[in-house]
């Protein structure tokens, strides 16, 4: 991988995973600074990881090659207007956002219209580089600039470029915010589980483990579509037939597609909004 100096604004969950992820994949930790106003999670990750923490993100972005903006959406303008009010010159550098709802011209509103912007979506497993990335690259971004981001992205997991940006939203409904949705999946699981008696560490395992198996076998069975490694576990007449009919009878597909699409209308929402 190109070795760039790489500083993180706001270092919170999502990018303290990619930054965890990167120095766990080999890339170096003193090419990697995080900024924020407190020290709590930087000093944190400086700490395990050997990266650098600070507090002045105009000398930190200063500093970089390339620039990951990690914080919440709704700071995201004040806290790039602060960088610009502080001297930061964007002209030679590439800024990435992992942020959801804010859009590469409102970026580059605040930033110069000339800015080089990769707008990405990614997820938390990226912490475990079992990470999904969602890339969008504004006509500034150069080729080079472009094979960094898949080359960083892709060290915290799989990555796919968009040609729209409003793609991303789509990326956010099927893998940023999709975390979630597997984990509230398990965690009725594990409720019923208990209610049927086990304690909560043996429920916890029972779903874990099937979940952790499932998803190996859909990651190992890439030949087979998802529906026939469903129809595998059921037998005729017997328990999985009786589950999967009461799923489909409460219409689960709809309520995955309608909470899938509510997450990619707020991402859309939220870029008028930021
Ligand atoms: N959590 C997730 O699963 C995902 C989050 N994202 C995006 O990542 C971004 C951050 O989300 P989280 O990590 O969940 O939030 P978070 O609250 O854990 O992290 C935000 C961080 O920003 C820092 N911060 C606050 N003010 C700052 C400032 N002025 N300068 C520098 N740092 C500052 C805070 O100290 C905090 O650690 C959001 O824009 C979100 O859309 C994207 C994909 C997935
Ligand atoms: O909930 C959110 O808005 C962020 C983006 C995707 C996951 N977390």
């Amino acid at each position: 991988m190109q070795d760039k100096k790489i500083t993180f604004i706001g270092a919170g969950n999502m990018a303290g995973s990619i930054i965890n992820g990167l120095v766990k994949g080999g890339y170096p930790a003193n090419l990697i600074c995080a900024s924020a106003p407190s020290l709590t999670n930087t000093q944190k990750l400086a700490d395990e990881l050997a990266i650098t923490a600070s507090q002045d993100n105009n000398q930190s972005a200063s500093w970089a090659d390339v620039i990951v903006l990690g914080v919440k959406p709704q700071m995201m303008a004040d806290v790039c207007k602060a960088l610009v009010d502080g001297g930061v010159d964007f002209t030679n550098k590439l800024v990435i956002s992992i942020a959801a709802g804010v859009s590469v011209t409102r970026f580059q509103s605040v930033l110069g219209e000339n800015t080089a912007v990769i707008r990405t979506m990614p997820n938390t497993p990226s912490l475990l580089q079992k990470g999904m990335t969602g890339l969008f690259a504004s006509q500034q971004v150069s080729a080079q600039d472009k094979d960094f981001a898949s080359e960083l992205m892709g060290a915290v997991g799989e990555i796919v470029w968009v040609e729209e940006e409003s793609q991303i939203n789509g990326v956010i409904a099927a893998a940023g915010s999709a975390p979630a949705y597997f984990f509230l999946f398990m965690e009725s699981m594990q409720k019923k589980a208990m209610e049927m008696g086990f304690s909560k560490e043996d429920a916890r395992l029972l779903v874990q483990q099937s979940a952790i198996g499932s998803a190996e076998m859909v990651k190992q069975n890439a030949h087979l579509d998802l529906e026939t490694l469903r129809n595998n576990v059921i037998s005729k007449g017997g328990t999985t037939a009786e589950a999967v009919r009461t799923f489909n009878e409460l219409n689960l597909p709809e309520i995955v597609g309608k909470a899938m699409q509510a997450a990619s209308d707020r991402g859309a929402e939220m870029e008028k909004l930021f």
